[in-house]
């Protein structure tokens, strides 16, 4: 179908605004973080997590990236402070990743790509649900954690990595439980925030991003464990998922701020 959008040269984000036309918005995300730019804002408050393992529930290959799904029922898993106003339930983390470790990350920090990006998304129930919230400004907020490759594996990512030989293509789900995502959050609680949008289509302008200035390390064979998933269905030839993440988007006049000096 011409307009399953992708990342490929004849469906990547060049040609989402032909369906999606919200993508040449003037809050678009991803966007390159210059530290010269950004606005110190001591008075910016810490953020928290309150995160149920019982609340994690599948881990699925939808085609584009490699998500694990929560229960948000109810105020399970929570994140609040920092620019949020109120408590957002967590819904789902998802990954952006390059061909190779020197790419991947959708934000860029002073030039600097990272080999991939982890997203975790909330939604401010103060909506009566996701697909509402996505219609307001207010309505998501996605946590974004640099994922930088060393030599130490990130012991806390074996799970996810495990999982991935059972969603090897598009549509593959599988169980995934007891997980609490916050061991994959840095040391540092420092963080980067701005007003934006989702970095995949339709691109509604509706996400507060809070992005850790800290990135955990992971190590090259574990980026090559991501990198071994498809966006292929069994049925179909192979075609490895990789290079999912969107080009930096124009900042026009948006703040970036810091909660660090
Ligand atoms: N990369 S990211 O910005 O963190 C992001 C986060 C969540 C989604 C998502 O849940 N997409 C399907 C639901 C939807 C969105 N808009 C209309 N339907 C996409 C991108
Ligand atoms: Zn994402």
């Amino acid at each position: 179908q011409s307009c399953q959008w992708g990342y490929d040269s004849d469906n990547g984000p060049e040609h989402w605004h032909k369906y999606y036309p919200i993508a040449k918005g003037e809050n678009q995300s991803p966007i390159e973080i210059n530290s010269k730019e950004v606005q110190h804002d001591p008075s910016l408050p810490p953020w928290f997590v309150g995160y149920d393992p019982g609340a994690a529930k599948t881990i699925l290959n939808n085609g584009r990236t490699c998500r694990v799904v929560f229960d948000d029922t109810f105020d399970r898993s929570v994140l609040r402070g920092g620019p949020l106003p109120g408590t957002f339930r967590l819904r789902q983390f998802h990954f952006h990743w390059g061909s190779s470790d020197d790419h991947g990350s959708e934000h860029i920090v002073d030039g600097v790509k990272y080999a991939a990006e982890l997203h975790m998304v909330h939604w401010n129930p103060k909506y009566s649900n996701f697909a509402e919230a996505l219609k307001q400004a207010d309505g998501v907020a996605v946590v974004g954690v640099f994922l930088k490759v060393g030599k130490t594996p990130k012991p806390e990512m074996k799970r996810i990595l495990e999982e991935i030989d059972n969603i090897k293509t598009k549509g593959k789900e599988a169980p995934f439980s007891n997980f609490d995502p916050s061991i994959l959050f840095p040391k540092s609680r420092d963080y980067w925030t701005y007003h934006g949008s989702f970095t995949t289509p339709p691109c509604e302008e509706c996400i507060t991003w809070i992005l850790l200035r800290e990135p955990i390390e992971v190590s090259p064979d574990q980026m090559a464990k991501l990198r071994s998933l498809s966006i292929n269905a069994e049925t179909e030839p192979v075609c490895p998922m990789v290079d999912n993440w969107r080009p930096p988007q124009p900042r026009h006049f948006r703040m970036v701020r810091a909660s660090f000096q």
